[in-house]
């Protein structure tokens, strides 16, 4: 039996202070009924808690840990820069070298700006597309998340799903009005907005690679039609890849599928595991951004050398090893398999769905391609299979509602003892069937 004497004390104690205890609503563990394991520290695949708890770890910080934990080469990157100072609030040549480094990956970054977390890359896009178009209106696809600013937080899948806030309260009605939301995957949805508002839409902002119902593939024909009728009313498209990017292919969901969108928003696996994010695109829009332009966006801590020095030491190590990107793939793939044969072979129904090394096991006999197939998804199995897990020593995303997430750290004997035990899970779960 895990023990968690420790974190129930240390949660205890966390919620006279923090709401709900943490400082972001998943971590609550509210949605799987238990008390969240406080981490103590972290390295290669492995996390542990201050209860001396070790995981194999399939969260990842949500995503951004690709390298796996504490990778010595950023340590050491963060060691040498600390010393140095922790924040300026003038330009560095970091800066410049990480944004030809984005670049390099991403070839549709013509221009770019650094902040502090994918939130304020979202907001700030949104604001460039309406500044560009001086247009309102946005479009966004039910159950995508792409952070907590008002104009976004409308139908908005991962946390609001998981703990059923449809929307959250404080988000004026003007502000939510000029967000038309539209299921995703739905061409023909796509189709007839725009043929009935095109003209006054600023900007589609959408996850390429759904993360935040869980795993979702965009189905063939859906990303360009967004581009198609993008281009042909005008509106500018925001490829929201926060989670996707570096993950779905080394040049994000935009390599894979082979769209180029007006802009982009990176956050998680960019910043190395520290609190960056970034967005940017064509030259011709994003110079319309201050100081060039007159469309303001500002922060004191963005582009932190701290943050920047993480972010450039993952990029670099990633990008002098492209094969890395291939073996992470495979190592997921392979899981990924063992989950399908597994299920299979207990009679439990899944959908093991992935993209690169994102990946969400669906407790469903269908496909999934959107909110409404994710929310039909057998939240029972779901439950049981968390906590089994959890309790021997496998740490997934405490929600259906996520993606999980893989690292160049994990190796084999991690996948074996994964299966493992997701085998007993799955035996578990048909035992009730
Ligand atoms: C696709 C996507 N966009 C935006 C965000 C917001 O990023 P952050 O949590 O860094 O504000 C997230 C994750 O939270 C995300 O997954
Ligand atoms: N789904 C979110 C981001 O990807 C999970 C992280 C969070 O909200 O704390």
């Amino acid at each position: 039996m895990l023990q968690l004497g420790k974190s129930q004390k240390a949660f205890d104690d966390a919620k006279r202070y923090l709401p709900g205890g943490v400082n972001s609503p998943v971590r609550s563990y509210r949605s799987v009924g238990s008390t969240p394991p406080f981490i103590s520290s972290a390295s290669g695949s492995r996390i542990y808690d201050i209860d001396n708890n070790e995981y194999i770890d399939f969260v990842l910080s949500w995503g951004p840990m690709i390298l796996g934990h504490a990778n010595p080469e950023v340590i050491a990157s963060l060691q040498e820069a600390i010393p140095r100072g922790t924040s300026f609030g003038a330009p560095t040549l970091l800066e410049t070298e990480l944004a030809k480094k984005i670049q390099a990956f991403m070839p549709n970054m013509e221009m770019l700006r650094m902040v502090s977390s994918g939130t304020e890359a979202t907001m700030s896009a949104l604001r460039v597309a309406r500044g560009y178009t001086g247009r309102d209106s946005i479009v966004k696809f039910i159950g995508n998340y792409h952070g907590h600013s008002d104009s976004l937080l409308v139908k908005a899948g991962s946390g609001l799903a998981t703990f059923g806030v449809p929307d959250s309260p404080g988000v004026p009605k003007g502000v939510a009005e000029n967000t038309i939301t539209i299921p995703y995957n739905d061409i023909e949805a796509v189709k007839s907005l725009f043929a009935e508002k095109g003209d006054e839409i600023a900007a589609i902002i959408v996850e390429p690679v759904a993360g935040n119902m869980g795993c979702v593939p965009p189905v063939p024909g859906f990303l360009e039609t967004l581009r198609e009728v993008t281009k042909e009313h005008d509106a500018v498209l925001i490829f929201d890849e926060v989670m996707c990017g570096f993950r779905a292919s080394s040049g994000g969901a935009q390599k894979l599928y082979k769209i180029k969108p007006d802009l982009t928003c990176l956050g998680k696996i960019v910043g190395g595991g520290m609190p960056m994010a970034v967005f940017g695109g064509s030259a011709k829009i994003m110079s319309q951004v201050a100081p060039s332009g007159p469309i303001y966006q500002a922060g004191t801590l963005s582009g932190n050398p701290i943050a920047v020095t993480a972010g450039l030491a993952t990029l670099s190590i990633l990008q002098r090893d492209p094969t890395i990107f291939k073996s992470v793939e495979d190592t997921t793939e392979r899981l990924c398999e063992g989950y399908r044969k597994l299920a299979a072979e207990h009679g439990v129904p899944v959908q093991v769905q992935r993209v690169g090394s994102m990946f969400t096991i669906f407790f469903t006999d269908k496909p999934v391609l959107n909110f409404d197939d994710a929310c039909a998804c057998n939240n029972d199995h779901f439950q049981t299979f968390f906590h089994y897990n959890l309790e021997r020593g496998i740490y997934y995303a405490p929600s259906s509602y996520e993606s999980n997430f893989m690292s160049f750290a994990h190796k084999a004997a991690d996948i074996d003892t994964t299966l493992e035990i997701a085998g007993e899970a799955f035996r578990e779960i048909a035992k009730n069937m």
